[in-house]
């Protein structure tokens, strides 16, 4: 099999890209390796207008003199003498460097392709096929939001920076946003942003002021719905939803924060209900609240509540207004609210494209799953306020369950909370901790995030620092092991085209594995082909490459993508040539890698050593 595409890839590939500037015909960038004559002539049929038929656009000659070279194929030195050591980095070619183009980017500020200190700082320490494949997404709180803190985030590898609209007023949130765009560009980050919606969950006002309130054992407290004036009479807390009191009945159990303490409704006095503590507990500000009857988490008029309030609607536009790149919808039940705030959005942001991310946590969103998943951008595993809706025991299955799901589905998943929950006080994570990152890194999750580790502990960077080091490590142990997964990747692509890029993907990916590429390029617009690369999880890095900085952005979520922005033509020689003298001239690649190219302007696969 492989050979066989061996020798399809040679004889399309030669003669070798580097000459074939100057040898129009045939185009080795119109080789259509994995698609046979008979697929080509249902794509002909099928899509006569589509850009595979048509021929690459007019070809711009490239100043550097070609060397002849034999082709690609017959340059691939054996696996012995390829060194399976990661390379490292040199320092760059300042000469050159000048040689290349440059681009302005949106500030002015010249910069032929951008690319941030804490991807190059990564390449450098862990070498081209060991960088970090899993995403970090990190909750922004009191703890990190001056710029500074964000900045040592974004060194630390934060991928995505979250806010979360439970905590916090606009112009805090507004601070923060704006801090992460500074960032970005002035340093180069492509930190992705995304907001978080309250949802019309049922929670606790926020004490007063106080940072916490602890309840013991046998401790009569009041939750109501009342508006007090502060100070809070003692033991008292407000509840955030007016039809509480009467939703709950006396002998009802009240779990706060799925049970982190325990309370008993003893009786009920118009607005207020009086509770017993059974489990003492911290009580945090704004702390979530599920009343239980007969061992079933009570779902009455509370279930009706609409999943994106009017507060939510109010912070969505906030959101448009500010251009997050993710909006993270809470208590997500079915796939019509994903749908309707999709639609919203588009109407209301023409040209943006700000992704829906669905998060899973309230217990009916679980018989809708692949239909929520499908009409999202991607999912949260919201581990918290699931936790507190589904016995615990059932929380590792349904993670499981979904990370699959989202893969097949091809989109973005993320798991959050508690992953290192004991460091929001001690220096170092539990070992137990340590093997719940490790298990969502052997699932090949896209994301892990921080919640209150980042947004209000006293070691953010160290638990970030913690994310990293594991991902990378046990990332590692799975290419040692060679544990290619079984796990059967079904079609996901609804037209021909798209199949197209669907099984290109899925082919480079293999050859990549198979022949121990150094890394894929994908030259990409939407974004589109470098998620199909990123669901293969290929052993080797994906390079992607997009025009728009949002859609930089945007991939930074996804599993082993390394996201660049870099303005690129029609003609994929001359933006080959042109990022490998980019690259090489930062020593981020060098002569003699094997890359595996990929357009999804052309629909091509190209296989080549770095000239
Ligand atoms: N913007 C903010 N302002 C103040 N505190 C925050 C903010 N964001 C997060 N926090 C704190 O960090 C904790 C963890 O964050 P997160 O997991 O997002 O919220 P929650 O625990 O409410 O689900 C919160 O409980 C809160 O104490
Ligand atoms: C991530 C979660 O949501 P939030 O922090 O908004 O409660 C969760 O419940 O796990
Ligand atoms: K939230
Ligand atoms: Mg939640």
């Amino acid at each position: 099999m492989l050979s066989q595409k061996r020798s399809e890839q040679t004889a399309s590939q030669s003669p070798p890209p580097h000459r074939s500037c100057h040898t129009q015909s045939p185009s080795p960038l119109r080789s259509h390796s994995s698609a046979t004559a008979a697929a080509m002539a249902a794509a002909a049929a099928a899509a006569a207008a589509h850009s595979l038929l048509h021929p690459p656009a007019a070809r711009r000659s490239l100043t550097s003199t070609p060397t002849p070279s034999p082709p690609p194929f017959l340059r691939l030195p054996s696996a012995t003498a390829r060194s399976r050591q990661p390379h490292r980095l040199r320092s760059a070619s300042p000469s050159t460097a000048s040689d290349l183009t440059a681009f302005p980017n949106p500030n002015g500020i010249l910069s032929p392709i951008d690319v941030d200190a804490a991807t190059e700082a990564e390449l450098r320490e862990n070498g081209f096929r060991s960088t970090r494949r899993t995403k970090l997404v990190c909750t922004v709180g009191p703890a990190t939001s001056s710029p500074d803190q964000l900045e040592a985030l974004a060194v630390g590898g934060m991928n995505v920076a979250r806010v979360n609209m439970c905590h916090g007023d606009r112009e805090w949130h507004r601070g923060v946003i704006r801090a992460v765009r500074r960032l970005n560009e002035e340093k180069g980050f492509a930190v992705a942003v995304m907001m978080d919606t309250e949802g019309s969950e049922i929670h606790m006002g926020d004490l007063g002021g106080a940072a916490s309130a602890k309840a013991e054992d046998g401790e009569v407290w009041t939750f109501s719905v009342r508006a007090f004036e502060l100070p809070l009479p003692e033991r008292t807390i407000s509840v955030n939803y007016d039809g509480f009191s009467e939703d709950v009945r006396v002998g009802d159990e009240l779990l706060v924060d799925g049970g982190m303490a325990r309370f008993e409704v003893i009786e009920k006095l118009g607005p207020d209900v009086k509770c017993r503590c059974t489990d003492p507990g911290l009580l945090l500000p704004r702390a979530n609240l599920t009343f239980w009857r007969d061992g079933s988490i009570v779902r009455e008029r509370n279930a009706m509540l609409p999943t994106i309030s009017s507060k939510d609607w109010l912070d969505i536009d906030f959101g448009i207004a500010e251009g997050v790149d993710f909006i993270a919808v809470s208590f997500v039940k079915s796939a019509e609210v994903i749908k309707h705030l999709k639609s919203y959005i588009a109407a209301r942001s023409r040209g943006s494209d700000i992704a829906v991310i669905a998060k899973i946590e309230s217990i009916d969103s679980l018989k809708n799953l692949e239909e929520i998943i499908r009409a999202s951008d991607g999912a949260m595993i919201a581990r918290g306020d699931l936790g507190a809706q589904v016995p615990l025991e059932q929380v590792p299955s349904i993670q499981q369950k979904i990370v699959q799901l989202c893969r097949q589905l091809n989109k973005p998943v993320i798991v959050a909370s508690q992953l290192l929950e004991s460091m929001i006080e001690y220096p170092t994570p539990t070992r137990a901790e340590v093997a719940d990152v490790s298990e969502a890194v052997r699932q090949r999750a896209d994301a892990l995030m921080l919640s209150g580790e980042s947004a209000m502990g006293r070691y953010p960077d160290k638990a970030l620092s913690v994310l990293r080091s594991v991902s990378i490590r046990i990332e590692k142990w799975w290419r040692e092991e060679k544990r290619h997964e079984t796990l059967e990747l079904q079609g996901v692509s609804s037209s021909f085209s798209d199949k197209i890029s669907e099984e290109i993907c899925n082919s480079a990916a293999k050859m990549a594995n198979g022949l121990g590429a150094d890394a894929v390029f994908v030259f990409t617009k939407t974004g589109h082909m470098a998620s199909l690369l990123s669901r293969c999880r290929p052993d080797c890095p994906v390079f992607a490459f997009t025009t728009l900085t949002s859609v930089r952005r945007r991939l930074n979520l996804q599993w082993g993508l390394i996201p660049f922005r870099l303005s690129f033509s029609d003609d994929m020689e001359s933006n080959l040539n042109r990022t490998f003298s980019l690259l090489k001239a930062r020593g981020m690649i060098q002569s003699g890698d094997l890359v595996i190219a990929l357009s999804d302007m052309l629909q091509s696969i190209q296989v080549m050593n770095v000239p």
